[in-house]
């Protein structure tokens, strides 16, 4: 590394504005290279008491700040995020392995999230409405609701967690912020932005460690009255079912199992190219990810060659050199869960047309790289066509008619993002009504979420809540009644007059 990116050796938890060491630590593992760039500490059950405790504090003062003023802090996080861009991008492609380009993408939607929760601070709108009595006024308003757990995933380690505490700062919470232990430096950068921008002390906490450990103990502590996570389905049921005992909200943002739909009519060039960086783009390691393609029969094999002569295109490395477009897989496991989903895709009869192996031997020896891979002939019932794979693998499964392709998309347990690729007008409209996912493309890929709109799915994606967006804003507010009685007598409500 020619250039230094990092002026420390061990990371510290942040917790009541004061910067704490850690009794353990464990090295975070650059995927490209497999070096340890940093140490992370493994923090305990008593470092999440200190942070829930100085959360609760700061909670009281930091709601009684007036929410424009909230929302100053925010414009002055986005523009020192913007500041340090370049910064925060290598240092982002350094932990999680995702090209440059994709990196400056993601601290960009930071950036962009933060002017607008910033926004928010003076709109925060409630709804006034008409009192059943004379000279009574009546209204409702968002309410802080006091201190939120946040559990954030390394697939997207800042950008998520901008999704999340934004919104929970700007309404008036104070966070305690677990972030995933094999992506902290975004945690620690962003930590650092907020104390230069002014938040006062107590009103952000980072806390990292392991989810088991400390995870666990956000999601089971009494002063924590909401917990937001995005990852897997596994841990994200067991959060829920944890919240569910103690009446505690829950956000949750979990798989999805996406697919691009390319009908008869469709420019099959643009789907090619939608298909290819959805599918391959970070690795296919997005919850967004297109990891099915729906395609008419009558153009399937058109498309899959066009598939194949981008996918040769596809220059896999380092993230950080420039001509990368596909960066290395963020861990052991995640590479042993793709592979053996090869070995299903082929037992299962899937006819495997490219990729399919791990890359090893010269620049890729050291880290942990995956080939492009496309199964084709699959089946609605196979487990490669149902199953989150998170790589690079995509499958095409044959159909003959747009009736079919709405089927086949909505036959999987999650419902995140879906696209169609059609020059017909009228399937457009019936396939944005008919795909049963949070999320709809028309002529475009199953990725590339913007801010301002709501993200999260139906069914086994979700719990009917959204990050990002003003909706965001629902999982970090309770909605508080309010009704005046300016009559200066007691008027009864409820009560029949005759
Ligand atoms: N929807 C999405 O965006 C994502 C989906 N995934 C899916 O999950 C698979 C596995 O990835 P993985 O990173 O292990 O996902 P996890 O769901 O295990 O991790 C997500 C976050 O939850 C934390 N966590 C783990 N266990 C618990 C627990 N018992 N209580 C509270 N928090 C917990 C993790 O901490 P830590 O890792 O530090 O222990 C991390 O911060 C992927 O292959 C992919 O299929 C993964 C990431 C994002
Ligand atoms: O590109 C997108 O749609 C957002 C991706 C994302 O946040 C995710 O896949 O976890």
């Amino acid at each position: 590394m020619t250039e230094k990116l990092l002026d420390k050796e061990v990371l510290m938890n942040y917790v009541n504005g004061e910067w704490i060491e850690a009794n353990e630590t464990t090295d975070v593992i650059n995927p490209a290279t497999g070096e340890s760039i940093i140490k992370v500490p493994l923090s305990s059950q008593e470092d999440v008491d200190q942070a829930v405790k100085a959360a609760k504090a700061a909670q009281k003062e930091w709601a009684l700040v007036p929410a424009p003023m909230r929302a100053e802090v925010l414009f002055e996080v986005g523009r020192i995020m913007k500041e340090k861009k370049e910064h925060l991008s290598k240092l982002l492609t350094m932990e999680n392995g995702k090209v440059l380009e994709e990196a400056r993408g993601e601290v960009q939607e930071g950036i962009d999230m933060a002017y607008y929760m910033a926004g928010e601070g003076r709109r925060l709108f409630g709804q006034t409405t008409n009192a059943e009595l004379k000279d009574k006024f009546a209204m409702s308003v968002r309410a802080p609701i006091g201190v939120v757990g946040l559990i954030t995933p390394w697939n997207f380690p800042i950008a998520i967690a901008t999704w999340k505490s934004f919104p929970a700062i700007v309404a008036g919470n104070a966070v305690v912020w677990k972030p995933a232990t094999e992506t902290p430096l975004m945690a620690n950068e962003l930590m650092k932005i907020f104390i230069e921008a002014g938040l006062p002390k107590g009103v952000l906490n980072v806390v990292f460690g392991s989810g088991g450990t400390v995870g666990d103990a956000l999601v089971n502590h009494k002063d924590i009255r909401v917990i937001s996570f995005t990852g897997s389905n596994d841990t994200g049921r067991r959060i829920a079912a944890k919240c569910g005992e103690q009446l505690k909200k829950v956000s949750l943002e979990m798989g999805g199992k996406n697919a691009v739909t390319v009908m008869d009519d469709a420019d099959l060039e643009l789907a090619a190219e939608g298909i290819v960086w959805s599918a391959f783009g970070t690795s296919g390691q997005r919850c967004t990810a297109c990891s099915r393609v729906i395609v008419h029969e009558a153009v399937k094999e058109d498309l899959e060659q066009l598939i194949l002569k981008k996918i040769k295109e596809l220059k896999i490395g380092n993230g950080l050199h420039d001509d990368v477009k596909v960066g290395p897989i963020i861990n052991k496991a995640g590479l042993e869960k793709i592979k053996s989903y090869i070995k299903i895709g082929k037992d299962e009869g899937a006819k495997l047309i490219a990729g399919g192996n791990e890359l090893t031997g010269d620049e890729y020896a050291a880290g942990l790289y995956f080939e492009p891979t496309v199964f084709t002939d699959a089946t609605i019932d196979m487990r490669i066509s149902q199953e989150e794979i998170f790589g690079p693998v995509v499958s095409l499964i044959p159909v003959g008619s747009f009736e079919e392709a709405i089927e086949v998309n909505n036959s999987v347990e999650y419902g995140l993002s879906s696209s169609i690729f059609t020059r017909d007008v009228n399937k457009v409209f019936k396939a944005q009504r008919d795909l049963d996912t949070g999320i709809v493309y028309v002529n475009a890929g199953t990725t590339g979420a913007e801010i301002h709109l709501p993200f999260g799915g139906t069914k086994g994606t979700g719990n009917g809540h959204r990050d990002s967006g003003v909706q965001a804003l629902d999982v970090f507010t309770e909605w508080k009644a309010v009704y005046v009685d300016y009559s200066g007598k007691l008027q009864r409500a409820q009560i029949d007059v005759e």
